[in-house]
């Protein structure tokens, strides 16, 4: 039984002998590696908070004394000592989260991936313990990255003006957020740092004295004194202790001993003080200490012996296919840069900084900075590429808004990972974008299906100088091209009702759910239910030709990879209102709810946006729009089923098919899956626009749900009602 298998819990560790840390620590990196390497998840970071987590456990009283993480995606160790060792589901569903979660246990507060908020949180935390009067203490871990964020520095200010508030930051300096930490603040950090040896060598004559028996002691107690005006007289002032924050540092945060020391410190201190440790991101894991990349910041399943990836990428991933038309771009466009926040490789701008280094600008994790320097690159004559993931733009909306599209600057936004996510949790999906975005004034977004129209996308958007464009895609790999029939005005038709089937349904398709959509298609073709797929492209401003696509059908369903409150499909009901294109309209996209973790795809089906659940509920409106009208359920019949309507194929589901649809222009809805009849969607399927509350256009009966879908209501109420 390991050292770690004994730890049930913080008091076992207190109850740990001092001379029995070190195996633990040992036990607990095998562990990690052992876990992480099978799973997944955030190595590099939790090998590199092994001592600093078991001596904050030991030194404070946890879940009484709070004990934060800052993104938290490095309190992996914090799981291991407060009684969740089951690592075989790591960030899988139903398996533990890859973060703080509060259902996991009541040691953990924050659960929000963001980085940047946990000196708010503390502040927050001190001022209650403050006005209720406990002398429980918080405590914030906070990584030299998260510390460029804004936010901090927002937070810090109220802390370090309370005096004798008590409050321990701990800094967690390993010089890395995912690359080298850059700025000023980086800068200072390691000028603390040079102090280090000043710390060693004092540490060293310590222990000499203390091993000299008589005056050894006497002799430390009375140098010991000295050491404050040494180092006040040699050591650089920090700026922590100029902004009235006491500063304890740097410490080896991999030295048990010393950390307790420092923390036994911090806590007695009667305000707010800063705990500098100093630690090495992937710490004991030869492979990922020599990783020059970001350390094994995250992985996915490796080889513990060498470190190398187990499973192959399944072919480009939208992030590659960005990373290399950038770079076609740059040596064209002379004028256009590119902005990271800290994850130059993650949102793959790697290549285009080796070939324009002095034309990338990594902002630290500062998304609002990287939004407003942006208007000022673009007010300055240049065209930045701002990429971010999609989520944590979130926190830069107004910086988008007043600065970027109030001065109408030509800002290109990309946004990675934009949709659902999965295995980060709630905080990382990008299921807000095309939302907040909507009410931007001027800008434009952009949805492309495939790697093709990514390339083409990407640069329509840099050839706007007015005004901010955005071109958001989702993780992992890029897909099957998927061609278009035709265009319509800016609108690419990619399937046409099958055989004589008549434009019953009108698939609008955003985004990367192109395959989907086109299954969907097929589903309903076998209901005899006549479909256009359109893919907008660029989804806002919503195109006139899009509404007039629409007023040639019967109903409109609009399946997109975002919130479906605000999104794209109450932009386009708001549109057809506008237009007086009175044709009732479904939305299909993520439900207002915080997700939980698992894969993409789970998540995907477990919301409904999924061709069977969205077929299923399309084809149920449209049946029951079509029974209230007194009109034929259908241009193709239900009796034909799929024998009668021609189930075609196409791009989505094999090329040859689709090559020969497109060549005949005739292509039906395409893509895998049967064309058995889909019974009404699951009362359940939450996301598939059948969201507890959301009105289904076709039953009067949900009259009293908070939020219609747009275009023409049933015949109880007044046209165009929401
Ligand atoms: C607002 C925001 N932007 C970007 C990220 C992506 N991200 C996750 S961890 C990380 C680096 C964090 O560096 P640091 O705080 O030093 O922690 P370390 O990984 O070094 O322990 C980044 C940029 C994020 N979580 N939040
Ligand atoms: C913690 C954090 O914000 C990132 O490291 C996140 O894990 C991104 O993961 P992917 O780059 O794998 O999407
Ligand atoms: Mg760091």
């Amino acid at each position: 039984m390991s050292m770690l298998e004994h730890i049930k819990g913080p008091r076992d560790l207190k109850a740990l002998p001092d001379g029995r840390l070190d195996e633990l620590a040992a036990d607990i990196r095998h562990f990690l590696v052992d876990a992480v390497a099978r799973t997944g998840g955030h190595l590099g970071p939790n090998l590199g908070v092994v001592e600093l987590t078991i001596a904050l456990h030991r030194v404070f009283d946890s879940p009484a004394d709070r004990i934060l993480w800052d993104t938290g995606h490095q309190s992996y160790v914090h799981k291991l000592l407060t009684g969740r060792q089951d690592f075989s589901k790591l960030r899988s569903k139903g398996g533990l989260s890859g973060y703080p979660s509060r259902a996991e246990s009541e040691h953990d507060v924050i659960e929000n991936s963001h980085a940047s908020t946990v000196l708010g949180w503390a502040d927050g935390l001190a001022k209650a313990n403050e006005v209720r009067g406990s002398d429980d203490r918080v405590v914030a871990v906070i990584g030299d990255g998260a510390l460029t964020g804004g936010m901090a520095w927002e937070a810090l200010n109220n802390i370090a003006a309370a005096r004798d508030r008590p409050l321990i930051i701990v800094v967690n300096d390993n010089e890395r957020s995912y690359a080298p930490t850059i700025g000023g603040l980086a800068n200072h950090l390691s000028t603390l740092r040079t102090t280090d040896g000043y710390e060693r060598f004092l540490s060293w004559g310590k222990q000499l004295l203390q091993q000299t028996p008589v005056i050894g002691q006497p002799l430390y107690e009375s140098l010991h004194g000295a050491k404050k005006g040494f180092k006040d007289a040699f050591a650089p002032q920090g700026m922590f202790e100029d902004l009235g924050l006491k500063y304890l540092g740097p410490i080896d945060g991999h030295d048990i001993d010393a950390m307790e020391s420092a923390l036994r410190r911090a806590r007695r201190f009667h305000g707010p003080v800063l705990v500098h440790c100093l630690t090495e991101k992937g710490r004991g894991y030869a492979a990922a200490e020599q990783d020059e990349a970001d350390h094994f910041h995250a992985v996915g399943a490796i080889d513990p012996a060498t470190g190398r990836p187990l499973a192959p990428s399944a072919g480009p991933s939208w992030t590659s296919v960005f990373g290399e038309e950038m770079v076609a771009i740059g040596a064209e466009r002379p004028d256009v840069v590119a902005i990271t926040a800290a994850m130059l490789q993650p949102v793959g701008l790697a290549k285009f900084a080796a070939a324009y280094p002095h034309r990338v600008f990594d902002v630290g994790i500062a998304e609002q900075h990287a939004a407003t320097s942006a208007a000022g690159l673009a007010t300055g004559g240049l065209h930045p590429v701002v990429a971010v993931y999609a989520t944590f733009l979130n926190r830069a909306f107004d910086q988008v808004l007043m600065d970027v599209a109030l001065h109408r600057c030509g800002v290109t936004f990309v946004l990675d990972r934009a949709g659902v996510t999965g295995v980060d949790g709630a905080s990382h999906n990008g299921m807000w974008d095309m939302s907040i975005l909507q009410v931007v004034p001027g800008l434009r977004i952009a949805a492309p299906r495939d790697a093709d129209q990514l390339r083409a996308q990407l640069r329509e958007a840099v050839a706007v100088d007015d005004a901010p464009t955005v071109v958001r895609f989702p993780k992992e790999t890029a897909g099957e091209a998927v061609p278009a029939l035709e265009r319509v005005g800016g609108v690419d038709v990619l399937a046409r009702p099958a055989g004589d089937l008549r434009p019953d349904v009108l698939l609008v398709s955003v985004g990367a759910l192109a395959g989907t959509c086109l299954s969907v298609a097929e589903l309903l073709t076998g209901r005899g239910i006549g479909v256009t797929v359109a893919d907008p492209r660029w989804v806002k401003p919503v195109d006139p030709a899009l509404t007039e696509l629409a007023a040639g059908h019967r109903m409109v369903a609009v399946v997109e990879d975002n919130g479906r409150v605000g999104g794209v499909g109450s932009t386009i009901a708001q549109a057809l209102r506008d237009a007086s294109v009175d044709v009732p309209l479904r939305d299909f996209g993520i439900p207002p709810q915080f997700l939980a973790h698992a894969k993409r795809g789970e998540v995907l089906a477990d919301i409904g946006l999924v061709p069977a659940e969205i077929a299923g509920s399309v084809g149920a409106s449209f049946l029951r729009l079509a029974a209230r009208a007194g009109q034929p359920s259908g241009s193709g019949t239900e009796a034909r089923g799929a024998s009668g309507a021609r189930a075609a194929s196409g791009a989505a589901a094999s090329g040859a098919a689709a090559s020969g649809a497109a060549a005949s222009g005739a292509r039906a809805a395409s893509g895998p899956g049967d064309a058995r009849e889909q019974g009404p969607a699951s009362p359940s399927a939450a996301g598939a626009g059948k969201v507890p509350g959301q009105a289904d256009p076709a039953r009067p009966e949900d009259a009293s749900a908070a939020h219609t879908s747009g275009g023409s209501t049933p015949r109880t109420r007044g046209a165009g009602e929401r």
